[in-house]
């Protein structure tokens, strides 16, 4: 299963901000997106997650192949870190919990509640639930966020081995996460048009 995106529009708040918007995703490959703050990778991502409709385009997987880690972690509170994943795992009728909290290094605060990790451990398990949903395409929005070098190394370690399997990810991120083999797509060429007044600007004007 390839990752077909075509001539894809997307908006925000009724503003349509990037438009033409194609790229093939294969299984084992990753693609970075890249643009400056206010682009639109984050609404490119809500639009291929599901959360909202495209304004013009094809996507050629449904969402249900893919999961979502977006910029807020989306944690029970008051369940533990290994509560947390076995209701995820549930959810999606995969097990794998104990391997998860391995990869992600959260072993040993297994029993802890979410509520109770901090802002780099919270992102840590936001990230492990990903290995605990069986869904081929991860779509991460900022993944590293809070994470420090250490955490960052791991996590690039984990969608290695995600790739490794025959997956796909498409990242987000301001930052090298390291992956040397992942494809770049610059969102900057694909920014939409100011929508321009009948009779051109200047004219609407005077
Ligand atoms: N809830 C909202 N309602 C209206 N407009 C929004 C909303 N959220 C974002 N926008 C606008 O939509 C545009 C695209 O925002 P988006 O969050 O997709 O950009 P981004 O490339 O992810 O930015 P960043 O690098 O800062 O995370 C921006 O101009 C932003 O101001």
């Amino acid at each position: 299963m390839e990752l077909v995106v075509n001539t894809l529009a997307v908006a925000r708040g009724g503003l349509t901000v990037l438009e033409g918007v194609s790229f093939v995703l294969a299984p084992g490959a990753a693609l970075i997106l890249r643009g400056p703050n206010g682009v639109g990778k984050t609404t490119l991502l809500r639009t291929l997650a599901g959360l909202q409709p495209a304004v013009a385009g094809t996507v050629s997987v449904p969402p249900e192949s893919l999961t979502y880690a977006a910029h807020a972690d989306g944690l029970k509170a008051v369940l533990t870190v290994e509560e947390n994943l076995q209701f995820w795992a549930a959810i999606h009728g995969v097990g794998g919990v104990t391997e998860a909290m391995a990869q992600m290094n959260l072993t040993d605060l297994r029993a802890r509640r979410a509520a109770n990790l901090s802002a780099g451990q919270k992102r840590r398990l936001g990230l492990a639930r990903l290995l605990v949903t069986g869904r081929p395409v991860w779509v991460l929005d900022e993944p590293t966020v809070s994470l420090d070098v250490a955490s960052v190394a791991l996590f690039a370690g984990v969608v290695r081995a995600h790739l490794a399997g025959g997956g796909m990810a498409l990242i987000a991120t301001h930052i090298d996460l390291g992956l040397a083999e992942a494809a770049v797509l610059d969102l900057g060429p694909y920014k939409a048009k100011a929508p321009v007044a009948p009779g051109g600007f200047d004219e609407a004007f005077t």
